[in-house]
């Protein structure tokens, strides 16, 4: 497939980082207005340019990874030149209505929702279309299955899915670095610290996916009665844990609906 996307910022870039890494027989063009700081992505067969017309029209799928208020500008520039090519929006708090009316109804549209770990392999991509683009959406799908998760799920969910699968990627690095902190106050150096926080955040969350359980069952095989997670465990509730986590995700959603 030939994947053209627009916006060589940080989520562009790592989708095009991720598509070359890890799926295969595909061909990726990024553009930038400025492109110093990616030329490096030639080294792994990515296109860069700063023109973003450039091989489109040989384009697959135009992604969008641009910020919401760049899309009128970027449509007004390529549409004229890609007829009928399918369009793919991982633009935050834009819905496929307004992007379908932007399009004048003449492009199939998809909306996604990666996070920045698809440069490892690792996003949590939600994904929603029209019913009647999901031929044009199934390579699509099938091209984020590659980059880690991609489940299809309602739009009117999409916005949630954006806070919880791409802000979550901020909120799990943030725990860890509180983690990391503690460790040195408990006397790891930083790097050490860093290495095992990161590593129990891995290994709980691939305990999770492969058991495939409820959070708690894991967490009644840590918590020994009488010992030191529990009462660890419970400070962190008293001092509103769960409680400001709810609350972060809630006031992130608030922002992208307006
Ligand atoms: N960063 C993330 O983790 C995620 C971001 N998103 C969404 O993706 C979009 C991009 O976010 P980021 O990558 O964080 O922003 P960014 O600012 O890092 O990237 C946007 C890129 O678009 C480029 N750009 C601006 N105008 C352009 C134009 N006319 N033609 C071509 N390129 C142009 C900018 O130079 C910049 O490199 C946003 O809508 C954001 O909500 C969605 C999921 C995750
Ligand atoms: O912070 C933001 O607005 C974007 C959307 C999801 C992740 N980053």
């Amino acid at each position: 497939m030939k994947v053209h996307i627009i916006g060589g910022g940080n989520l562009g870039v790592s989708i095009a980082l991720g598509i070359a890494k890890f799926s295969k027989n595909n061909q990726v063009t990024v553009t930038r207005r400025n492109i110093a700081s990616i030329q490096y992505l030639s080294e792994y067969g990515i296109t860069v340019s700063n023109d973003n017309k450039h091989n489109i029209q040989e384009a697959d799928v135009v992604i969008l990874t641009i910020k919401p208020y760049q899309v009128d500008t970027v449509l007004a520039e390529i549409l004229p030149v890609i007829q009928n090519k399918t369009i793919a929006s991982a633009v935050s708090g834009l819905s496929l209505e307004v992007l379908q009316t932007k399009t004048n109804f003449e492009y199939p549209v998809v909306r996604i929702m990666p996070n920045i770990a698809a440069q490892f392999g690792e996003s949590a991509t939600c994904i929603s279309f029209p019913e009647k683009y999901k031929d044009n959406a199934a390579p699509i799908v099938d091209l984020f299955q590659d980059l880690g998760t991609a489940p299809v799920i309602d739009e009117k969910l999409m916005d949630a899915a954006t806070v919880l699968g791409a802000c979550g990627t901020a909120y799990a690095l943030r725990y860890i670095r509180a983690s990391m902190q503690a460790g040195i106050e408990i006397g790891f150096d930083s790097n050490t610290a860093l290495s095992i926080a990161a590593q129990t955040v891995k290994g709980a969350a691939k305990m999770l996916l492969e058991e495939r359980v409820h959070p708690e069952q894991l967490i009644d095989r840590v918590t020994t009665p009488q010992g030191c997670t529990i009462v660890g465990l419970n400070e962190m509730e008293h001092n509103g844990f769960s409680s400001s986590l709810i609350k972060g995700i809630k006031t992130s959603l608030k922002q992208i609906k307006g």
